[in-house]
């Protein structure tokens, strides 16, 4: 024992001073990043945005790679396998990372969880000249740029809270989700294509404006007021946006919200990179008036009333200011890059407030079909640019308001193999006949009520004798 403790010494000596020899020598400095750290063992996230970077940056340099399939992604992820070296370069320097392992300590430990006992972390190499390049910058360049691979890796969701029971619902969460996987792409949305262009403008600059929003102090939201009939495409413009900006979708029914204070739950549970959608706003609730209502009562009792009870009966209902709260007023305390969609079928309808410019920042009227979209869909569903019949189309879609919908359905074609392309063509024109002779009838009945309106308005602005004999009958009578 009294030999063993000086040899402790000299080892622990011996050990700093070699440290000593090789730090004089070696010129790198290394940086290791833990899978898991803290008191509790939580997977770090510089480890995971390592993992993503270099799955994505430099697997290619790699020779010895690994495959998996995580529960966040549809398709198995490639990475570097263990003990691998790859060299990345930023801005001109080189580093050297390796995934690592530290083994058990007691071999003879048997466990069920071996991630706890094998202790993953990468190592980075780099000259000592390009520590500060490497600690204030490489870091965080990596943290970006692998959580930005994370995000577009992941499985995206179509999250709602009015769940049914095939939907799945974790820990008491107000959303419930399911895979998001509506194929509608700005490629397949027939509109007009200056308009279509204007949204994807919007959409990456809102995407690439980070900094910017950041540095005129206003939350990262953008919000998209959506109108026009029935079938123009609305709820596929929606999902166009989500594919294109790879965000989830929350589809709020506001009718299955009770309170202001649920409201406020549900929105703080959502998160970045995401649609807030709230569709048919006109129909979910009678939000349309409310505030007026609210002020002439305001006027009768406000006297009555102490600030404090407006508020909780505030709260124990769901209002226009509740959501106009929700739509602006939280934003900024919960992060960013939300966008929010409203759609409706009348626009005329919704309060002014709900929809002024900073709240629904683009006004986008989804028309009825015109030629340019019957191009698009044609191209989409029969692969098609041109042919003789789009003359007499074109004409026909100038005559009559006809939902691209509808012209979809048309050009569906009910058996993929017999079916020649003039034959939907002309099961389209059909469609766009049948449609123009209804709106006929209908213009007409409508003329022919009007009419009978007028007249029937004439006939009862005759004074006729008899009437005023018994008038002056009943005047006498009145007291
Ligand atoms: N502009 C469009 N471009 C491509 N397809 C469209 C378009 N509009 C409608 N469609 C087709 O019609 C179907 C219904 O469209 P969608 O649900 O997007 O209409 P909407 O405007 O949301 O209707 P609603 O007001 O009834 O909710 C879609 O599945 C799509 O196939
Ligand atoms: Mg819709």
């Amino acid at each position: 024992m009294a030999n063993y403790i000086p040899f402790q010494i000299i080892r622990d000596h011996l050990a700093t001073f070699f440290h000593k020899v090789v730090s004089l020598v070696n010129p790198y400095n290394e940086i290791t990043i833990h899978e898991y750290c803290g008191e509790y063992m939580n997977r770090d996230e510089l480890y995971a945005a390592s993992q993503a970077y270099l799955s994505s940056t430099c697997s290619s340099r790699a020779r010895k790679l690994k495959a998996d399939l995580s529960e966040e992604s549809d398709k198995p992820s490639v990475t570097i396998d263990d003990y691998e070296e790859v060299i990345d370069t930023f801005r001109g320097v080189r580093v050297w990372w390796c995934a690592c392992m530290r083994l058990p300590n007691s071999q003879t430990m048997i466990s069920f969880y071996p991630s706890q006992d094998q202790r993953k972390y990468y190592r980075l190499t780099f000259h000592k000249h390009h520590r500060k390049l490497v600690e204030d910058e490489y870091l965080n360049h990596i943290l970006r740029e692998g959580r930005d691979v994370t995000v577009r890796k992941r499985i995206r969701k179509l999250f709602t809270n009015n769940p049914s029971s095939d939907w799945n619902g974790y820990g008491g969460s107000l959303w419930s989700h399911v895979v998001f996987e509506h194929p509608s792409t700005f490629d397949t949305l027939a509109m007009d294509p200056k308009k279509k262009r204007e949204i994807i403008d919007d959409l990456v600059t809102f995407r690439e404006g980070k900094e910017y929003y950041k540095k005129i102090g206003k939350a990262w939201k953008r919000g998209y007021l959506l109108y026009g009939p029935p079938g123009t495409g609305k709820s596929s413009m929606i999902a166009a946006i989500a594919n294109f900006m790879e965000y989830d979708v929350y589809d709020l029914e506001l009718t299955a919200v009770k309170t202001n204070t649920e409201l406020r739950k549900i929105f703080i549970e959502t998160t970045g990179k995401s649609i807030i959608v709230i569709e048919d706003i006109d129909c979910s609730i009678d939000i349309t008036g409310k505030r007026k209502e609210k002020e002439e009562k305001d006027d009768d009792e406000t006297d009555k009333r102490l600030p404090q009870m407006e508020e909780k009966d505030e709260n124990n209902k769901l209002t226009l200011s509740g959501i106009l709260n929700f739509i602006d007023g939280l934003w900024s305390a919960c992060g960013g890059e939300r966008i929010v969609i409203f759609t409706t079928n009348h626009v005329d309808k919704l309060d002014p407030a709900l929809i002024r410019r900073g709240r629904m920042d683009m006004h986008i009227q989804m028309s009825n079909c015109t030629f340019e979209a019957f191009k698009v869909l044609a191209k989409n569903y029969l692969g098609i640019l041109e042919h003789d019949l789009f003359d007499t189309i074109q004409t026909l879609l100038s005559e009559v308001n006809i939902s691209p919908a509808d012209v979809a359905e048309g050009l569906m074609l009910k058996d993929s193999r017999n079916e020649d392309v003039g034959a939907c063509l002309m099961n389209l024109i059909r469609v766009i006949e049948a449609a123009k002779e209804e709106a006929t009838k209908k213009a007409q009945q409508k003329l022919a009520a009007q009419e009978n309106k007028k007249s029937s308005k004439e006939e009862s602005s005759i004074v006729r004798p008899l009437d005023l004999e018994e008038k002056n009958s009943k005047d006498e009578l009145a007291p």
